[in-house]
């Protein structure tokens, strides 16, 4: 393909990127895949091009564009050498016209971004939620020593975590086959530090999806801790065992849970765990450097729906935390309505639980508990707050 007709496509991608997030169909990822599918002239590297150009697109417009083209616009008004390209030549888009409008840019839909701002995110805060994620990896300590490390890594915080380039192949390397390292961000890391699981204790990930915490728990309760890893959604849970399995992450058991009988469910662990890690649906405003166009889709009834849940979920952990033990809550969110404010509600609704913010090497405390933060810290945004049972 030619560069212009790489705009091309990357505008007709965007019109179906667009379109997914006002009906809520597939994510951006899925959509460029789905594309080059079906077009088996275009080659590795016209799809890595058009798969930039489509990113840049979503993470340069703040609210839903009026079209790919208006979006690819807003790439253009600062880029020459792209806005060049618009020459109507074969397979290219069509010249810009003198008053053509630009999709406006921004950080966020106007509601979002003045939610943000409340939450003290704006300026350079704001702006780092868009910037491309690093590539971090936890190295198991269940297994650490069988394999090399891939090279190029530099520590980060973490006590385990690894940070590579872009484009390294952790998945195709030795170590991650092995079940030596995962992939697992610097933040969501120190989430799990945030739990202080010890040997032989039992903690509840009442929402485990994929385990991607619950194999970082394991790791420190070891063989003689249990672990029970819930959720509601079958699919996610299934993917846990064989990463359990990978891993060689002792103690684990799993849970599917109902939603709305939740309690019913988790009776018979009714005051008795070392530790429930809350890690509750959010809106996910932490995680929009990995998926910038989640912005687009988010709205006041979807965040009310994720907080009225948050709290909901806090409500059934406590019950299972045993006197002494921790209730750790997690969103990977800025907003304060998912963090601070759900933290601060909980401790009025539960005067028998204080908060304890969590010792970690990086964040900045906020309310009851800390905030991780792109521009702060290099992770991505987490509230992490821990609760203990007095
Ligand atoms: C932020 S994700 C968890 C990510 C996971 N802990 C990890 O580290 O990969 C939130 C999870 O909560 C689950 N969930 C939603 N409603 C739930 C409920 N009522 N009870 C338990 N889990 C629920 C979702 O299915 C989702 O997997």
């Amino acid at each position: 393909m030619t560069p212009a007709a790489r705009v091309q496509a990357a505008i007709e991608v965007l019109d179906l990127v667009i379109a997914a997030a006002r009906d809520n169909g597939p994510p951006a990822d899925r959509i460029v895949a789905d594309w080059f599918r079906t077009r088996r002239f275009a080659g590795s590297g016209d799809r890595r091009a058009v798969r930039e150009l489509v990113f840049r697109a979503i993470r340069a417009c703040g609210d839903v564009p009026q079209s790919g083209r208006a979006a690819m616009l807003r790439l253009a008004n600062d880029d020459s050498a792209l806005a060049a390209l618009f020459d109507g030549s074969r397979h290219a888009p069509a010249p810009i016209a003198p008053d053509e409008p630009a999709a406006p840019g921004g950080t966020a839909p106007a509601w979002l971004a003045e939610a943000l701002a409340a939450s003290g995110v704006t300026g350079a805060d704001a702006a780092a939620l868009l910037e491309r994620a690093p590539l971090d990896i936890r190295v198991n300590a269940l297994k650490a020593g069988i394999a090399t490390l891939p090279e190029g890594g530099a520590r980060t915080a973490a006590p385990h975590g690894w940070r590579y380039p872009h484009g390294t192949r952790i998945e195709d390397s030795p170590a991650f086959r092995d079940g030596m390292i995962e992939v697992q961000d610097t933040g969501s890391q120190l989430a799990c530090m945030a739990v202080g699981a010890r040997p032989g204790e039992s903690v509840i990930d009442l929402c485990a999806g994929a385990g991607g915490k619950t194999l970082a728990l394991a790791a420190e309760t070891g063989p003689s801790g249990t672990i029970l890893a819930c959720d509601t959604d079958r699919g996610r849970l299934a993917r846990l065992e064989p990463r359990t399995a990978r891993a060689g992450a002792p103690g684990i058991a799993t849970r599917l849970l109902d939603p709305g009988r939740e309690a019913e469910a988790l009776a018979d662990w009714r005051d008795r765990a070392d530790a429930v890690l809350v890690d509750a649906p959010c809106s996910g405003t932490g995680t929009w450097r990995r998926n910038p166009e989640a912005r687009w889709r988010l709205n006041p009834a979807q965040l009310a729906r994720y907080t009225g849940l948050q709290a909901r979920l806090l409500d059934i952990g406590a019950a299972l935390v045993r006197p002494g033990g921790r209730l750790v809550f997690v969103t990977c969110s800025l907003l304060d309505a998912e963090g601070a404010e759900q933290a601060a509600a909980f401790l009025s609704r539960w005067p028998g639980f204080r908060a304890e913010p969590p010792v970690l090497p990086a964040g900045t405390p906020r309310g009851a508990g800390i905030r991780l933060s792109p521009a702060h810290d290099g992770t991505d945004g987490f509230f992490i707050a821990r609760l203990v049972r007095v």
